[in-house]
């Protein structure tokens, strides 16, 4: 078990990559992340733990939706809480569920509002929009209604959506786990070579084959982060260990 670590890659500034210092986050009186501090400059970091470890609440945290009760966290230099403005072109996320992203009705509109976040006038939202359908040969669905879109293609346009904003960094909280699998290859191709940083929640290692860091989360505390490599050779070896016991009491709270 390794808490306080912190891994300093390229002991340069705090202006790329991820910084957490003894992050906690609480609610309702109850600690949901304890103590949580590691630095790196990894373009791709993996997020691993079981079911109700505290992977999607980090994930908010490091996305600005959400503050932490205490300690810092920083994205290539920026506070994504406080700074709301600055956290729109550093930091993007992707839900495993589209349904809690999606706040338009039409594609059209869906995709528009990110742009006209990043301050585009209506014009230059819509070009942007048409552009972003047609790189994923889906210009016919401009208009299309949100709610005629099956689950996979309602993932794909949130991530047109985010993809249309560019941000250094994307976070994939497990966006790959409802779709069936030549979509789900297709998605993880095009992260493959997304230019910027990605943080990508998994329960499945194999997700994080071109990974260079993790970090593992159990009960709301960093039971492991460096390597990805070695990381998830622990990770693995523990969670056979687990699931071979018979007591399903035992299951993650
Ligand atoms: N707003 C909240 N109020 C109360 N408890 C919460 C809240 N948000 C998260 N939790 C609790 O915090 C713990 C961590 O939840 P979280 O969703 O972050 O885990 P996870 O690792 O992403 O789980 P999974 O792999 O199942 O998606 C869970 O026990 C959850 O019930």
């Amino acid at each position: 078990m390794k808490m306080e670590r912190i891994e300093v890659r390229n002991a340069k500034t705090d202006l790329s990559g991820l910084s957490l210092e003894g992050v906690c986050f609480e609610v309702a009186g109850r600690q949901i992340l304890e103590d949580l501090s590691l630095r790196t400059e990894s373009a791709r970091i993996g997020i691993v733990g079981r079911n109700g470890s505290g992977k999607s609440t980090l994930s908010r945290l490091i996305a600005g939706l959400i503050k932490p009760s205490s300690g810092s966290i920083l994205v290539n230099g920026i506070s994504p809480a406080k700074d709301r403005k600055a956290a729109l072109t550093e930091v993007g996320i992707l839900f495993q569920n589209p349904d809690h992203q999606i706040i338009f009705p039409t594609v059209q509109e869906e995709i528009a509002f990110g742009l006209r976040q990043l301050g585009q006038t209506r014009d230059e939202a819509a070009q942007g929009t048409e552009r972003m359908l047609a790189r994923f040969g889906k210009s016919h669905w401009i208009d299309a209604n949100v709610s005629t879109l099956s689950q996979g293609q309602k993932q794909l346009l949130c991530l047109m959506a985010i993809s249309a904003m560019q941000p250094k960094t994307v976070i994939l909280d497990e966006p790959l786990s409802g779709l069936d699998i030549p979509t789900g290859i297709q998605l993880q191709k095009y992260f493959s070579g997304y230019p910027g940083n990605l943080i990508h929640i998994t329960h499945n290692p194999e997700d994080l084959r071109e990974f260079d860091f993790a970090l593992w989360l159990e009960g709301g505390r960093l039971v492991d982060f460096g390597s990805c490599d070695d990381v998830l050779v622990q990770y693995k070896a523990q969670m056979k260990k687990w699931g071979a016991t018979d007591d399903i009491s035992d299951l993650s709270d």
